[in-house]
């Protein structure tokens, strides 16, 4: 069968280079759709004693993937025809032709299908990656990083500022989809491997100077080894000034393994709160400031949508307009805030950002093809390492526009 669908449905429109699909052999996508989804079906159903309805779903949800088309979410599902609607291109063609930025939501969507996520059964609001994200919460490396905050507090305030807010930028590596199987591996020992390919952490500071009565919102990724740093420095931001209160904003279902939720924050807050010495201290400052209304947490469901951020709804836009700063954390924002396509890594950051409704922070170490607003020499040098640096999580950047 040709492709009838127009420009304007596949995304590859005159002027603009296309947008990253699976179809590529030996791409980076193609390798997340092929080998990290059935893996991560696998380890799911490994995580659980599910019955056979949900392990069928599973297998099926497997089958379809490799073998046939993009069917719809299930009869009863809440938003299903909601999908109806925002797959109407994609549904019914083969997994690997849909857009990359699409596919990948909508397999986490059905994969909360399988399991029975919003069904009426037993299994109903049981979270697939809450295992994943309890073992991080739990483990040594989250206790070493909140013993080394300890470290921190005799440093000067410009300086501590400096030091949480690249925790918080390297917290992105820590990211549990990444690391799973078919994943490339962690880089060891908790020090970032590469460098900052784009580093605007001044000018991110000059729009937050102290006493400026600021609302900063933060668009939170992952939970645990990242949601932590960023807990750590929304404290900062706070206690010295920077913001006047601070707007969280996560994924109000699971979503990409490891994406915080508001359970997700609670476990936080709860493992910053009790821990000992300085990580105690700022869990217990952050649960008053969660208290006070300083420190607010909001679920949009548009964070769990397929798309840019170009087509935020009229309401999330109006609040973001009101910030002095929205600081947006990871890789996925990242793809989404400047478009899930194979830009020119010249292109200019702050123009493909101009429609973004205030200031934004983008915090992301690479983990995907998309990348702009790189300096000419420093990206000839980047290709001519013969790294992966673009997708292997060794790099990382800060732009920011105004
Ligand atoms: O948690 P982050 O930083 O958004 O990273 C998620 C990234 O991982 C991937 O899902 C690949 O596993 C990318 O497609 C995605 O951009």
């Amino acid at each position: 069968m040709g492709d009838t669908r127009t420009a304007d449905e596949t995304g590859q429109g005159p002027g603009l280079p296309p947008v990253i699909t699976f179809r590529e052999p030996g791409s980076f996508a193609r390798s997340v759709m092929a080998e990290r989804h059935p893996a991560l079906i696998q380890q799911v159903r490994d995580a659980f004693p599910y019955g056979p309805r949900q392990l069928r779903a599973l297998d099926a949800l497997l089958h379809e993937i490799a073998h046939g088309v993009v069917e719809p979410l299930d009869h009863g599902s809440p938003d299903r025809d909601l999908w109806l609607e925002w797959g109407r291109e994609h549904l019914g063609r083969p997994w690997f032709d849909t857009p990359f930025l699409w596919g990948e939501s909508y397999f986490y969507r059905r994969l909360l299908d399988a399991v029975g996520y919003f069904g009426e059964g037993p299994w109903r609001g049981v979270d697939p990656f809450a295992p994943f994200k309890r073992a991080e919460l739990s483990g040594g490396t989250v206790e070493e990083e909140l013993r080394a905050l300890d470290d921190l507090v005799h440093l000067p305030a410009a300086e501590r500022a400096s030091a949480l807010l690249h925790a918080s930028l390297w917290g992105n590596r820590a990211d549990l989809g990444f690391r799973g199987p078919g994943g490339a591996p962690e880089p060891a020992g908790g020090t970032p491997a590469g460098g900052l390919v784009a580093d605007d952490g001044a000018a991110l500071w000059s729009l937050l100077p102290p006493g400026a009565r600021a609302t900063v919102a933060v668009i939170a990724d992952n939970t645990g080894r990242e949601l932590i740093p960023d807990l750590v420095l929304v404290d900062h931001l706070l206690r010295h000034g920077h913001a006047d209160r601070v707007v969280l904003h996560v994924k109000p279902g699971p979503y990409y393994v490891s994406d915080a939720m508001t359970a997700d924050v609670a476990d936080c807050v709860r493992r910053l709160a009790g821990a000992s010495g300085e990580a105690g201290a700022i869990g217990g400052r952050i649960r008053e400031a969660m208290g006070a209304g300083r420190l607010d947490v909001r679920a949009h469901a548009f964070f769990c949508a397929p798309f840019p951020y170009g087509r935020m709804p009229g309401d999330l836009r109006e609040e973001l307009a009101s910030a002095a700063l929205t600081i947006l954390k990871g890789d996925l924002n990242y793809r989404r805030l400047v478009g899930d396509r194979l830009w020119p890594g010249t292109t200019s950051f702050t123009e493909l950002t101009a429609y973004f409704p205030g200031p934004v922070a983008a915090l992301r170490t690479l983990k995907s093809d998309v990348v702009v607003g790189l300096e000419p020499r420093a990206l000839e040098e980047l290709e001519r390492s013969g790294h992966a640096w673009r997708t292997s999580g060794t790099h990382a950047l800060i732009q920011v526009r105004p």
